[in-house]
């Protein structure tokens, strides 16, 4: 799907796969996955020895076409190693929807890497999605969101996060939700898209889903995930239920009979509607119908 085709902003991204670069394997089987959105890694997932032919995998891999209606973003290696130039050279060549920076600290690790991309002569359609996932990036987060108009999602990395805290991973995630508010918070101001971290134990489907559920109900757009199993249950976690958009449906309607009254409130099953809900009931029409789209 093109950008021109669907409002940028309301794309979904409900289930975003990482998957590491090196295996072929997972290469072939994400062209198969129901996944919105597809993070081709370089970083983590793979080896030191692997890394330059995994590079060449990936970039061949996001420029073949083969993904049909899939974002698909390569995850380079962070700015402090020996990777990163190579990496966002071959990325802004091969043209992905975007290059996902992990570790990134500042506004100028922002513009270095834009800048870079434009050196490589990336198309303007290659977007940065920042990671945020150290203590310094969560405290910069509002400025790190704001820092570029190529920039237009941020993502969680909470194992990086819980590691640089000391934290535990439990349930509820209560060490981390200062972190992951901030990072909320950065986004909205700035009007970008925010993903929720991954789920590490990927055989505990209760567990998963009660950590979509609670992202969901943070205001995150969708989830990052580590197994094709994940990606079910969270598309349908972050997609708008049937109840919701009817309800929706109901609230432009009572809206609509109450503006043609002259009042400037109405009521849906007795619940009072003013023009902020009004806003909010199109955003979920909005999103349900781009998931239509995807088909
Ligand atoms: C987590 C895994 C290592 C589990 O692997 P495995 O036990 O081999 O899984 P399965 O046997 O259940 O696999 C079944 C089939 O599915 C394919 N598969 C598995 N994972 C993926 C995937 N991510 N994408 C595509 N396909 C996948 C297997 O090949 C099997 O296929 P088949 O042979 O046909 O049956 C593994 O799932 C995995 O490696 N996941 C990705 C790990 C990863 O990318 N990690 C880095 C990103 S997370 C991160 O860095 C977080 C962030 O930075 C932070 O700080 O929080
Ligand atoms: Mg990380």
């Amino acid at each position: 799907m093109t950008d021109s085709a669907l409002d940028v902003t309301l794309r979904p991204r409900r289930s975003v796969l990482y998957m590491p670069g090196a295996n072929e394997r997972a290469l072939e089987k994400a062209k198969t996955i129901p996944a919105d959105a597809l993070i081709l890694d370089l970083e983590d997932a793979v080896a030191p020895d692997a890394k330059p032919a995994a590079r060449e995998r990936v970039c061949a891999a996001a420029s073949s076409g083969e993904y049909g209606l899939r974002e698909v973003t390569i995850r380079v290696n962070g700015l402090d190693t020996q990777w990163h130039a190579d990496d966002v050279r071959a990325a802004a060549a091969a043209g992905p929807a975007a290059v996902v920076v992990p570790k990134i600290g500042s506004a100028s690790d922002v513009h270095a890497v834009e800048k870079a991309l434009e050196a490589g002569g990336a198309p303007d359609h290659t977007k940065i999605w920042a990671m945020v996932e150290t203590p310094d990036a969560f405290f910069r987060a509002q400025e790190i969101a704001s820092a570029s108009e190529r920039l237009n999602v941020l993502v969680m990395g909470t194992n990086d996060l819980a590691k640089e805290l000391h934290a535990e991973h439990v349930p509820g995630r209560a060490p981390l939700l200062t972190g992951l508010g901030l990072a909320l918070l950065a986004a909205r101001a700035a009007g970008k898209v925010i993903l929720d971290g991954v789920y590490n134990d990927v055989k505990n489907l209760e567990g998963f889903e009660a950590e979509c559920v609670q992202g969901r109900q943070m205001g995150f757009d969708g989830k990052t995930l580590i197994h094709p199993g994940q990606v079910d249950p969270c598309n349908a976690v972050f997609a708008p239920t049937e109840a919701q958009v009817e309800e929706s449906r109901a609230i432009l309607a009572a809206w609509d009979e109450a503006l043609a009254e002259g009042k400037g409130v109405a009521t849906v099953n007795g619940r009072m509607i003013e023009n902020l809900h009004v806003e909010n009931a199109k955003r979920i029409i909005a999103v349900s119908e781009a998931i239509a789209q995807l088909g």
